[in-house]
Parts: C-alpha cells; sequence; structure tokens
C-alpha cells in the first residue's frame, strides 16, 4: 500500500491504440501498480476538446503523460484526410501538453514519428536533420503537426523547466506494427493491410495478390512491444544523461529497429508468415511515398536500448493478432 502510494500516477493517452496499450502493458510488466495508470477512450474524452482536457487533468492530476493519442494511419489516409491529420495532432498535443503543464505534470513523453525528417535526408536520418529540407508530400500536414508537438515540448522546457521542474521529452518511432494494429484495408499502414490482403488472398485462393505502389521503397519496422520498451526507456532516463545527449532545442530522440527492407521484402515475408504462395503484382496507381527513411537510432543506443524483436518473429505476432480479431 505505501509503495503503491509512492508510485507516480501515470495517464496513458491513446492506451487503447497499438502503441498506447503496449506501454500499458510495458508498465504493467516492468511492476507499475495498473490503479495507478489512467486511460480514457476517445468517446469518453475527445482530446482536441481543450475545456474538457483541462478538467480531465484538474481532477485527474496524473504525476506522468505518455502522449501517444494521435490521428494515425498509412500513405491512403494521410494522403485523402491533410485537414484531419494536422488538426486533429496539433490540437490534442497542444491541448495535452498545456493541461499537464497547468496542472503540475513533472514528466511527458511526446510520441513524434520519422516522417518529420526531410524526404530526401541523409541515411540513416539522425536526430539533426530536423528541418533542414523539404517534406514527403503524400504526409506533410501529420509531419508539420509532429515537429510541432517536439517544438512544443522543448518550448514549455525552456519557458518553464527552471521555475517549475518539468521534463518535456519526446520520441520519433519510425513504422510500427504488431499486436492491436489498425487492420482497415485502405487506411492502414502497410504491414497491417498486408496482412488482411494476404491472408483473404489465400482464403479465396487467388492467383495474385496486389501490392501498391513499386515495391521498391525502403522502409525501417520496429515492433510494437519494442516501441514501448524505448519509451518507458526514455521516460525514465537520468535528467542528467538526457540532457547531456539532447539540446534545449533539439531534445528528440529517435527510436528504430536499425536497418530496414524493401516493401516487395515485406511482402514475400509476410505471404511466408500467412501461407500464401501465389504472385505479387503492383498496382502503380498509388503513391510509393518517401524512397526511404531508416533513422540513426545510435544515440538511443549509447542510451542503454535496443530493439529485440526481429520482423519474423514479430510478423508472427502480428498475423497472430490479426486471426484473433477476425475471429
Ligand atoms: N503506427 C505507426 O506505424 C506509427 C505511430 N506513430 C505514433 O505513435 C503514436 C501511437 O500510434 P498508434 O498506437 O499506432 O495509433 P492508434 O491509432 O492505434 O492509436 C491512437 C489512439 O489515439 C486515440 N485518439 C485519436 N484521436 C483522439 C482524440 N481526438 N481524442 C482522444 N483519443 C484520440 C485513438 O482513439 P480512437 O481510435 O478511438 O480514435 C487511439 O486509441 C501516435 O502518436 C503516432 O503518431 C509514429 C510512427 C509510426
Ligand atoms: C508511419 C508512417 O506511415 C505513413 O507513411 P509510409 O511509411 O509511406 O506508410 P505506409 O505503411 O502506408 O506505406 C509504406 C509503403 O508501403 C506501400 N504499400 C504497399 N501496399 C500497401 C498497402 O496495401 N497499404 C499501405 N498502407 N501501403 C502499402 C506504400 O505504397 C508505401 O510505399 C505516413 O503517412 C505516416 O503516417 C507515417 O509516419
Amino acid at each position: 500500500m505505501t509503495m503503491n502510494n509512492k508510485m507516480p500516477k501515470i495517464y496513458v493517452a491513446g492506451h487503447r491504440g497499438m502503441v498506447g496499450s503496449a506501454i500499458v502493458r510495458q508498465l504493467i510488466a516492468n511492476g507499475h501498480d495498473p490503479a495507478q495508470i489512467v486511460g480514457r477512450t476517445h468517446a469518453e474524452l475527445d482530446l482536441t476538446d481543450q475545456a474538457a482536457v483541462r478538467a480531465f487533468f484538474a481532477t485527474e492530476k496524473p504525476d506522468q503523460v505518455y502522449l501517444a493519442a494521435a490521428k494515425v494511419g498509412g500513405i491512403h489516409a494521410n494522403n485523402t484526410y491533410p485537414a484531419e491529420f494536422i488538426y486533429d495532432n496539433l490540437m490534442v498535443q497542444a491541448n495535452v501538453i498545456d493541461a499537464a503543464f497547468r496542472n503540475g505534470v513533472k514528466k511527458l513523453l511526446f510520441l513524434g514519428s520519422s516522417c518529420i525528417y526531410p524526404k530526401l535526408a541523409p541515411q540513416p536520418m539522425p536526430e539533426n536533420a530536423l528541418l533542414t529540407g523539404f517534406l514527403e508530400p503524400t504526409n506533410e500536414p501529420y509531419a508539420v503537426a509532429k515537429i510541432a508537438g517536439i517544438k512544443i515540448c522543448e518550448s514549455y522546457n525552456r519557458q518553464y523547466q527552471k521555475d517549475h521542474g518539468i521534463d518535456y521529452r519526446s520520441v520519433m518511432p519510425t513504422n510500427l506494427y504488431g499486436p492491436g494494429d489498425n487492420y482497415h484495408p485502405e487506411n492502414s499502414h502497410v504491414i497491417p493491410a498486408l496482412i488482411r490482403r494476404f491472408h483473404e488472398a489465400k482464403i479465396a485462393q487467388a492467383p495474385t495478390v496486389s501490392i501498391w505502389g513499386s515495391g521498391k521503397p525502403y522502409r525501417e519496422f520496429l515492433f510494437v512491444d519494442d516501441m514501448a520498451s524505448a519509451s518507458v526507456h526514455v521516460m525514465n532516463l537520468d535528467k542528467a544523461i538526457y540532457d547531456e545527449h539532447t539540446s534545449p532545442m533539439q531534445s528528440h530522440i529517435n527510436v528504430g529497429y536499425g536497418s530496414d527492407i524493401t516493401i516487395l521484402e515485406v511482402a514475400h515475408a509476410i505471404g511466408s508468415v500467412v501461407g500464401y504462395s501465389g504472385e505479387i503484382v503492383f498496382d502503380s496507381t498509388k503513391p510509393d511515398g518517401a524512397p526511404r527513411k531508416l533513422i540513426d537510432s545510435g544515440l538511443l543506443k549509447r542510451l542503454g536500448w535496443q530493439a529485440k524483436i526481429n520482423i519474423e518473429t514479430g510478423l508472427k505476432l502480428a498475423y497472430a493478432d490479426f486471426l484473433n480479431q477476425i475471429r
């Protein structure tokens, strides 16, 4: 009882989402008391509603916040709903970070995305590639919102850290996948989309299955439980160490797997896990997006974290999750 009282009360924004639910699992696996973890569904609390967010923080008074709620989707969703991607993400971030500050939250972790980096950034992309060039057009509105999220955290630290003791950090994940993913046929990311399409092709005994674009772009894929462990690791890093490796105007940290593969290679790997042996064809009416976006995760490695789950293992776990979801 005494020990539980000393545990920080943690608000995981987006606790039902793929990453948020993995962060909750990780915190509990680390021994955190589930009663000291707070979550609200979108239906219970719309984070774009400033008054509702302020009222929630004033009532719950969490000590720490993991900001894993966002409008999220793959290349088609980003391209089709750009207004929602920029508006929702700007509002959610601004509301949550500001309400956290106003209500005494000392520690917050903001989840951005590797799409913050320029389309033609040097590969692998280091943290200091931010704001050095043009963004990939298919997800520019989402990326601009994510860049604003980093800058909100940095600005609050710069203005308020000294007097209020706040420490708001940011992590930039590469492309993620795993249990709890969104398997929508159009609006999802490539791995869940292809798991569904290959599974349906197998059941229908279809001779071909199509993948979008040329299959040539490279992507770096990280399993969601690795992302959750990296998030908790960065949140809990000693402040002196975090400060030594970042700066007030460049405080974000990349979270990647460490290597990338082509979309055609990941399609073959998914075909093999699902058990589909037909032919792969290309839908050239669909965009390729960024040619490559491998992030440099050297800083996080130096700070003591590395991914554990390889793509073969991760895809098997993801397919098991898909089968479970459609049962
Ligand atoms: N998935 C990926 O490949 C990547 C994800 N990220 C980042 O990681 C974080 C988590 O993403 P992920 O878990 O994949 O996404 P999910 O879509 O699985 O989860 C996002 C969660 O946020 C909630 N949410 C969205 N809008 C609102 C709102 N207005 N009010 C309240 N809740 C809201 C969603 O609820 P509901 O579904 O009910 O709307 C959902 O539970 C995001 O910041 C994302 O940008 C970064 C890089 C890659
Ligand atoms: C995480 C990241 O996610 C988005 O960027 P993206 O990396 O381009 O994401 P994606 O997973 O949707 O596509 C990866 C690649 O795969 C190809 N591809 C083939 N076949 C399918 C397919 O069936 N579906 C999808 N979605 N892609 C397919 C697709 O054409 C592309 O070449 C950002 O908008 C932004 O949200 C962001 O930060």
